[in-house]
């Protein structure tokens, strides 16, 4: 039997060494399953809410454990429905998206445990497991992710001949150890950023020659075509009081910054470009996507947050053509996989991601082949980064 009989929320620690909400999930026949929330930086205005992990585990145990023991974890849209109800708003803001997040991951872990099977094949079934998502794999960041370093916030190679999601990950990883080497010939020193990426002193012009020439090298030694994309995260770059995206001591209006991404498309042959508007411009966004969209993914994080209204209305003006996956963006498993669905009725292409601010958790690696993801967004080094990794490696191996 998968009925929940326990559920115990703790305070343990992400990625950045701040409190997340970790929560385990027990059922009468003995099924375990664990979840852990991870956490953004460069949060979209239109996010589910995170609380203050003690705030929302305090809430969560006293409105939504009584609501959800009793209930059979198998049954996810009712564990999910059941933490709705439990939070009453429209945005998880009573009870917390990460003790939210945390438990509807938890318990599907959990009934996959009660059937002995893989996460991804309880939530995708039975003929999933065939197919791999690209990895996406930040190598230089900047942004609200590291201070002094790129205004974009993501540089990502993107390993699109890869044969294998093996080869993918590892080709990922050198291209990280690629972009160590060139930044050390050009004599730039650089630390890391929140997400393991690069984080070097350089302007974005400088970053795009490294990162190419880094790229470039790594497809010569691995004999496949490795392209690179782009988190521009434009919403952090977006005054509204200038109305216009500033660039340290410069400044684009939305029609510069429209013709400023749609050449760099062309010049760098560019595989993916997230957020290169603001979160508010659909216009803006479904004019870029009309004149790239043929050929590189637009691709809405802040834009959408997971949320299958702000997804519809983007999919009726033609804004990107593809979307960004966070589960705790939403909340819950079913939201997320609500919007997988839309999208993917819509023609637009999935990317599941991770956060900056990360745990060990492997969800989204299982969600990711559960719903026949094209792409998955989740670092390339690092504890929290390569949990993720290895667990697409050990799936494709049959070794989970
Ligand atoms: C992963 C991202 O960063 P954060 O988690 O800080 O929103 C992102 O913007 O895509
Ligand atoms: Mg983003």
């Amino acid at each position: 039997m998968t009925r929940i009989t326990s559920i115990s929320l703790r305070r343990v620690l992400d990625s950045r060494g701040n409190a997340t909400v970790e929560a385990d999930v027990l059922t009468e026949s003995g099924g375990f399953g664990r979840g852990a929330a991870p956490s953004g930086a460069s949060t979209g205005e239109y996010e589910a809410i995170e609380l203050p992990a003690g705030e929302s585990i305090a809430k969560a145990r006293e409105h939504a454990v009584p609501r959800l023991e009793g209930l059979y974890a198998g049954d996810q849209r009712s564990v999910d429905n059941a933490l709705r109800a439990a939070d009453g708003t429209d945005d998880f803001s009573a009870i917390g998206a990460n003790s939210a997040v945390a438990i509807s991951m938890a318990a599907a872990k959990a009934a996959a445990d009660v059937l002995g099977a893989p996460l991804y094949q309880h939530l995708g079934g039975a003929f999933r497991g065939e197919n791999f998502p690209i990895p996406l794999g930040n190598v230089v960041g900047g942004g609200e992710h590291a201070k002094e370093a790129t205004h974009i916030q993501e540089f990502l190679a993107a390993p699109v001949g890869a044969p294998s999601v093996s080869e993918a990950v590892f080709a990922n990883a050198a291209v990280h150890a690629a972009v160590a080497d060139v930044l050390d010939e050009r004599g730039v020193p650089a630390a890391k950023g929140d997400e393991g990426a690069w984080a070097p002193p350089i302007s974005d012009a400088e970053a795009f020659e490294v990162v190419e020439e880094a790229v470039d090298r790594v497809a010569d030694e691995v004999g496949f075509e490795i392209r690179f994309g782009l988190d521009m995260a434009a919403a952090e770059l977006y005054d509204d009081d200038e109305d216009a995206y500033v660039y340290g001591d410069e400044t684009k209006s939305t029609d510069e910054q429209v013709e400023y991404v749609a050449g760099l498309v062309d010049e760098y042959d560019l595989a993916y470009v997230e957020d290169p508007l603001d979160e508010n411009d659909y216009e803006a966004f479904a004019e870029l996507t009309d004149r790239v969209g043929d050929r590189t993914l637009i691709c809405g994080d802040d834009l959408f947050v997971t949320n299958v209204e702000r997804l519809q209305e983007g999919i009726d003006v033609g804004a990107a053509n593809s979307i960004l996956i966070k589960p705790n963006q939403i909340g819950t498993l079913s939201d997320a996989f609500d919007a997988v669905e839309l999208a993917a009725r819509n023609g637009y292409e999935t990317v599941i991601s991770h956060r900056s601010g990360e745990t060990e958790d492997t969800t989204i690696a299982h969600l990711a082949v559960a719903t026949d993801a094209g792409y998955i967004k989740t670092g390339t080094v690092g504890g929290e980064r390569t949990a993720k990794l290895n667990e697409l490696v050990r799936i494709a191996d049959d070794a989970v």
